[in-house]
């Protein structure tokens, strides 16, 4: 199994020890991981996912819309170490959004938006990039809609995953970030009903942020 920092239940950071919006201040009960971790860590899984795929052409799937932060910095990372390191291979990308929640819950029904056509994936190495990992339900989906399109390869890295034993799938990625306790967690493009996507570090939302935000 994918090697991780593990986040314990509580392990938190007072938010009054960073730079955050003042206009969701009062919504943020703390912060989670800050952006610098999030970058250092990205570095290390950028050279471990090299060292495993970039022996063919990697093609790099963002998860629209909460992957695209983790997406940016990884591939910048990937694109770096793929230009250094002694043996480089051709690296593209291509985009994906699917839809599931809405206010702080999984509707149950993960939803293609926007179409996609991914038959640039067609017998190459593939890399799934998403933000967050918790009932596994849009993650199952996913694979199901790459797969039609043979792929030579799929792994799957996700930024992080969610403690959740009593309603995920159980479902692991072969790159993860960090292990987070069951919280509900908004930054670094990870949302709450498209707010909170403009806040830099990954944060523990609110009760007033709950309903501030609710639709
Ligand atoms: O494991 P799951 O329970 O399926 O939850 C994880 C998914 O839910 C969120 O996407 P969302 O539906 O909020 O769309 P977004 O990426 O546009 O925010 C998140 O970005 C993951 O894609
Ligand atoms: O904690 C979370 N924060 C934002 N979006 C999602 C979360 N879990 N599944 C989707
Ligand atoms: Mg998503
Ligand atoms: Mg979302």
């Amino acid at each position: 199994m994918a090697g991780c920092i593990k986040i314990e239940d509580g392990q938190t950071f007072s938010k009054e020890m960073f730079c955050i919006p003042q206009h969701y201040e009062d919504y943020l009960e703390s912060v989670l991981i800050p952006k610098g971790l999030i970058l250092n860590r990205t570095e290390r899984l950028a050279r471990d996912i090299c060292r495993d795929l970039c022996h063919g052409p990697l093609v790099a799937l963002c998860c629209l819309k909460g992957g695209y932060q983790f997406f940016s910095h990884l591939s910048e990372f990937i694109i770096n170490y793929n230009g250094t390191s002694g043996h480089s291979v051709p690296f593209s990308i291509d985009f994906i959004r699917l839809k599931s929640y809405e206010n702080d819950g999984s509707t149950n029904d993960v939803k293609i938006v926007g179409g996609s056509d991914l038959s640039s994936i067609k017998g190459k190495n593939v890399l799934i990039v998403e933000d967050i990992i918790d009932t596994g339900r849009t993650m199952e989906k996913m694979l199901e809609v790459v797969s039609q399109y043979k792929p030579a390869q799929v792994k799957v890295v996700s930024l992080l995953v969610k403690r959740t034993p009593l309603r995920s799938s159980s479902y692991r990625p072969d790159y993860i970030g960090f292990e987070v306790p069951d919280r509900f967690v908004v930054g670094y493009a990870i949302d709450y009903n498209e707010y909170f996507r403009d806040l830099n570090h990954i944060c523990v939302i609110n009760k007033e942020g709950i309903e501030k935000y609710r639709t």
